[in-house]
């Protein structure tokens, strides 16, 4: 790799990021104080457990539909076959959208990013998935401590995205070169902005990331038993795509 490719890497992968990324940090800065009536909230909370999931499902399956855009924009990630790059999205696309979301957190009064305002946890009550959300802010406010720049973000999101270590990729040799050379990218922005330090701590963060979304998976599998049809018939499919395994998808099937 000559400095020039990692050099056209980084500018292709912050392109695509700022391209894909729903919603500009600037225009979210100006509705930062923008936060949910007592009513409103009110109105959240005595939603249904099922209404609710369905209403953060379908929000998540758009944020989703942003992050394959991105990917699709990762260089060498078109190289992978289909069945590798639905695997990568598979397992990183929720990681890519929480790491998106922590730019949409204010941590002055621990509120992020929901519905055109900025929501505290309480919003999210009727989830029935308090420790799911609790971690989410937790995450988002993890990352806001790093204060990574929007570069910083592009590379690090790609890098999320593009792990080799990922369960069943067909060709895994592949995956771990274009890894490497988004690794580079990620280094050269780092070196470049005299912050190397930040590497082990965004490796924690993608650790931490992980558990976030097995927690995720787990409460899933709790609402898709408890709300077969909602799950089934009323989530989004590319929800259901990426999100539910193949049993669940199969009606009727014992656990
Ligand atoms: O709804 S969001 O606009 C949303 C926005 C901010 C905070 C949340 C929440 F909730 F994370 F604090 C939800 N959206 C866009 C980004 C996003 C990520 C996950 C998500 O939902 C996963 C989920 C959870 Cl974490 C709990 N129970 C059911 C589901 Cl499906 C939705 C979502």
């Amino acid at each position: 790799h000559s400095l020039r490719n990692i050099d056209e890497l980084c500018a292709s992968i912050v392109r695509s990021h700022r391209e894909t990324s729903q919603y500009r940090v600037e225009e979210l800065q100006a509705l930062r104080w923008k936060l949910f009536s007592r009513e409103e909230i009110q109105t959240y909370q005595s939603k249904s457990v099922d209404e609710m999931w369905q209403h953060c499902a379908i929000r998540l399956t758009d944020a989703v539909q942003f992050v394959v855009e991105f990917a699709k924009h990762i260089p060498g990630f078109r190289m992978l076959s289909q069945n590798d790059q639905i695997a990568l999205l598979k397992t990183g696309s929720m990681e890519v959208v929480l790491v998106r979301m922590s730019r949409f957190f204010n941590t002055e009064n621990n509120t992020v990013f929901f519905d055109g305002k900025f929501a505290g946890t309480e919003v999210f009550k009727s989830l029935a998935c308090g420790d799911l959300i609790a971690a989410v802010f937790d995450f988002a406010h993890g990352m806001c401590a790093l204060k990574l720049t929007e570069q910083q973000i592009a590379l690090f999101s790609a890098l999320v995205l593009i792990n080799a270590d990922r369960p069943c990729l067909e060709d895994r040799g592949k995956v771990q070169r274009v890894q490497r050379s988004v690794e580079l990218g990620l280094t050269h922005i780092l070196h470049r902005d005299n912050q190397e330090s930040l590497m082990h701590k965004l490796y924690q963060r993608m650790a931490v990331l992980r558990s976030l979304c097995s927690l995720h998976m787990e409460k899933l599998r709790w609402f898709s038993q408890r709300y077969p049809l909602t799950a089934h018939s009323l989530f989004p499919p590319l929800y259901k795509e990426l999100f539910a395994s193949e049993a669940e998808l199969l009606p009727g099937t014992t656990h």
